[in-house]
């Protein structure tokens, strides 16, 4: 047997993490190059587009890759003011233009850096119960980053010498709106792009992102995706097409918010993945006809529709999930984790109400306290999980026993109690003698050396019986029946013990 060093078996996975680095980081300056170009070819005015998505790519990049990802993120920025300074022909020398992309960097990379940082924070590590708290804080902090980003953007122009003062003040307000509605549109389609990439290149991943391996399972989608999807950007472009064929009839305008309804019906009935990619689609949609028909007197309208489509969806793609987790938190609830039967507070509750319908409607009801005989030596002589299985084994057959509307609840350890509406002392009697034999009978292929039997003591109620008047005689009853050598039931009043052998 050879015996390989330590440092040398972990060389191949540090060299399967670098080059899976190397990959997602050139990848990012890529994207973060292409995304700063589209944004340049899709602008309606001088620095005007509906969207800058470099801010978007910059948020997923730092939120999945973290602090490795500002070199590439810091090295675009710089290359994207170089390029717009060559555009605009500016006359600030070198050092003023790398001055000015500097800061421009650092401003950019810091504001959607410590947003990234705060959304993966808030995510926690099962991700499921703190998704919408994160969703939101995402669409607060993205506001405060947007406007950090925008305000250091005009400030390395304004030193550049590319912007008067003047200018620069009037180019904060849609320059933090662009990267708002492009962080809000894309961002979460590029975090999970990203995250698909590290994944692939087997590059180490935060635990909190994990917590996003929920969301593609939230919702089913329908097949229609493919038709739905070019119906709606179809609307979009036709909504566009119209409102800019007649800009002075102002009421065209709604013909935006109601592609919007449109696109949250295809929200609410797709994957999560399905919508994110049609939000981003239906976003770009806008963007670039905007430019195409000379929209730009309406960017504002168009961005504030973008944005709040996206949030909204945002919340409505978490319902599902939220259902989903108080649906088990109810049945945590209401039901005992082991044997299915009902928790004893729950069962009290539904058993008082049982019997004041019984009592309302003047029917009989009864209560069958149920015990598993000698529990103890079973868990003694078998283990634990042979008594677990008594158990199951036990309330499985009671269930085959009772009727759909019969209620059967574990008060604690081997104590089980059912409650009977409609049933007088000879259908009690005869219900839990069947349970009494089903389980005997059972009992017979039970693995364990000591078999499983019950004891039932039953009773039924009174005129002014309340729960736990009722309770106590049924208990009794089972005292009885315990007393007289277990496997067996016994019914109150009537006096006799019923034997089962
Ligand atoms: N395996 C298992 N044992 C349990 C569970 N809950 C309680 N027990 C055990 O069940 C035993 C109940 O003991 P006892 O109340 O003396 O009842 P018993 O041994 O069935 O005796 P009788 O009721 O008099 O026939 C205790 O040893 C508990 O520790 C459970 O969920 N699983």
């Amino acid at each position: 047997m050879s015996v390989i060093p330590a440092e040398s078996r972990a060389l191949p996975a540090m060299r399967t993490h670098w080059r899976g680095w190397a990959v997602c980081l050139t990848a990012v300056l890529i994207l973060r190059c292409v995304a700063y170009y589209a944004s340049w070819l899709l602008e309606y005015g001088p620095y005007a587009s509906l969207w800058f998505p470099a801010a978007a790519i910059s948020f997923a990049a730092c939120a999945v890759f973290g602090w490795r990802a500002l070199f590439p993120l810091a090295a675009a920025s710089l290359l994207g003011s170089l390029a717009a300074a060559e555009r605009n022909a500016s006359s600030a020398s070198m050092i003023e233009i790398i001055y000015g992309g500097l800061l421009y960097a650092i401003f950019h990379c810091l504001a959607y850096y410590a947003l990234a940082r705060a959304v993966m924070r808030s995510l926690s590590s099962d991700g499921r119960s703190s998704l919408p708290a994160s969703i939101t804080l995402f669409l607060v902090y993205g506001l405060v980053a947007a406007v950090f980003a925008a305000c250091g953007g005009v400030g390395s122009y304004y030193a550049m010498g590319d912007l008067s003062a003047d200018a620069a003040e009037r180019a904060i307000l849609p320059w933090m709106i662009g990267d708002y509605t492009a962080i809000v549109a894309l961002g979460p389609l590029c975090l999970l792009g990203f995250r698909a990439l590290a994944q692939r290149m087997r590059v180490p991943m935060r635990d909190e992102l994990f917590a996003l391996d929920d969301l593609p399972r939230l919702q089913t989608g329908s097949r229609w995706f493919a038709l739905k999807l070019p119906a709606i950007l179809l609307a979009a472009s036709a909504a566009l097409w119209a409102i800019a064929s007649d800009p002075d009839y102002g009421p065209l305008i709604l013909l935006v918010f109601v592609t919007i309804v449109l696109q949250f019906w295809l929200v609410h009935t797709q994957t999560v993945l399905q919508s994110l990619v049609s939000i981003a689609l239906f976003d770009t949609t806008f963007v670039v006809l905007t430019r195409a028909f000379g929209l730009g007197e309406m960017a504002s309208t168009l961005q504030c529709a973008m944005i709040t489509l996206a949030a909204g969806s945002y919340f409505s793609m978490v319902l599902p999930m939220l259902y989903a987790r108080s649906e088990e938190l109810l049945k945590l609830l209401t039901h005992d984790t082991l044997t299915g039967a009902h928790t004893r507070h729950f069962f009290v509750e539904m058993a008082e109400r049982t019997l004041r319908q019984s009592r309302g409607h003047g029917r009989p009801a009864s209560m069958l306290m149920i015990d598993l005989d000698n529990l103890k030596r079973i868990n003694d002589r078998d283990g634990h999980a042979a008594g677990d299985y008594a158990l199951t084994l036990m309330v499985r057959i009671c269930r085959k026993v009772l009727g759909d509307n019969d209620l059967l609840g574990r008060l604690g350890g081997d104590e089980f109690c059912a409650m009977l509406p409609d049933c007088d002392p000879a259908q009690a009697a005869a219900t839990a003698q069947k349970m009494v034999d089903a389980v005997r009978a059972a009992a017979k292929a039970f693995p364990g050396e000591i078999k499983p039997s019950l004891s039932i003591g039953v009773a039924t109620a009174k005129g002014d019986d309340d729960y736990e008047s009722l309770w106590l005689r049924a208990d009794t009853a089972l005292y009885v029946a315990k007393r007289s050598g277990r496997n067996r039931i016994a019914q109150e009043e009537v006096a006799e013990i019923v034997r089962v052998d």
